[in-house]
């Protein structure tokens, strides 16, 4: 049973489309990416998916289920940055918000520790960096120990190592079994820590899917042929492999072309082998998220 089942889902803003038809499943377990270019309907989705926002068609359900207060529950989410109090400790500010929630006091230790903030506790909100005061708003969704955390760009206007702090955190959360649902542009990141994404463009899916399959669809073989072999025997051997496609020359010797599902490249060293073509040079080129996602959106 999927976690999360998103079916036809549709949003208008005063006539304006903004999510069309979306259909989606997300496992438990998998941490999701939800990907697109600004205004591409990512916070729309998950604004839907919390029951936020009404949508204008299809329907939402957890769990196999409607959203319910039950399930609500369940469902931990960060889509705008906590107003905590500057003056109360991180500690006091999440039991404030413990009981605003009505989870229970004991969840707050717990938030505490996995957001890796149990020796600051103590300390005021306002002398945190901002590292720290995005980390201490990850706890709050913690707070009351849901399945699922949905979090809304968990990175903004973090530096670099803010990002690499709220980066481990969410593979830390993901480690403890949560199921997390991310909404970013950051595509290095995404490739960093989900498990499967979705792509987005003006409100419609583009594609989805484990990362690494998206990722291995379009991973690139280069090949050198032997400096005495002429480079035609090389091109010519390429052409005529059924499942070797979009072969372009590199430099002078040097082809890089797509394997289809189910071949590797031993495959080709093989295959060329028995043509008799001698490689010099064979490289496995992988694409990353951002390149794939590019050629994504292109169009
Ligand atoms: N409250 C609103 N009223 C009118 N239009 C809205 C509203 N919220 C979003 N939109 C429009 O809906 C579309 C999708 O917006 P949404 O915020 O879901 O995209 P996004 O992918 O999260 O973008 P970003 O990366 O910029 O946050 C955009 O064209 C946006 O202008």
């Amino acid at each position: 049973m999927a976690l999360l089942e998103l079916d036809n889902l549709s949003k208008s803003y005063g006539g304006t489309p903004a999510l069309r038809g979306l259909t989606l499943r997300i496992e438990a377990g998998s941490v999701y990416g939800l990907l697109g270019p600004n205004g591409s309907g990512k916070t729309t989705t998950l604004g839907l998916a919390l029951g936020v926002l009404q949508a204008s068609g299809g329907t939402v359900r957890w769990f196999g289920q409607p959203l319910s207060s039950a399930s609500k529950r369940r469902v931990g989410a960060l889509l705008e940055t906590p107003n905590f109090f500057p003056y109360l400790s991180a500690r006091q500010n999440l039991l404030l918000a413990a009981d605003v929630k009505r989870a229970d006091h004991a969840t707050v230790d717990t938030a505490l520790e996995l957001a890796g903030l149990s020796a600051r506790q103590h300390d005021a909100f306002r002398g945190f960096s901002l590292g720290m005061k995005q980390r201490l708003a990850l706890a709050s969704t913690l707070l009351g120990n849901p399945e699922v955390l949905v979090l809304d760009e968990p990175t903004n206007g973090l530096d670099p190592q803010g990002i690499a702090e709220v980066r481990e955190l969410i593979q830390r959360l993901a480690a403890e079994g949560k199921t997390i649902i991310i909404a970013s542009h950051l595509l290095d990141e995404v490739e960093k820590v989900c498990t499967h994404v979705a792509v987005l463009q003006r409100g419609e899916l583009r594609t989805a899917g484990a990362v690494r399959s998206i990722l291995a669809a379009t991973d690139r073989v280069a090949v050198r042929v032997a400096p005495d072999l002429p480079p035609v025997a090389l091109a010519q051997a390429l052409s005529q492999l059924p499942w070797v496609s979009d072969v372009k020359t590199e430099a002078a010797g040097t082809f890089s072309a797509v394997l289809a599902a189910g071949h590797s490249p031993a495959d080709l060293n093989r295959a060329l082998f028995a043509q008799g073509v001698i490689l010099a040079g064979l490289e496995l080129r992988h694409r990353t998220l951002e390149a794939q996602f590019l050629e994504i959106i292109k169009n």
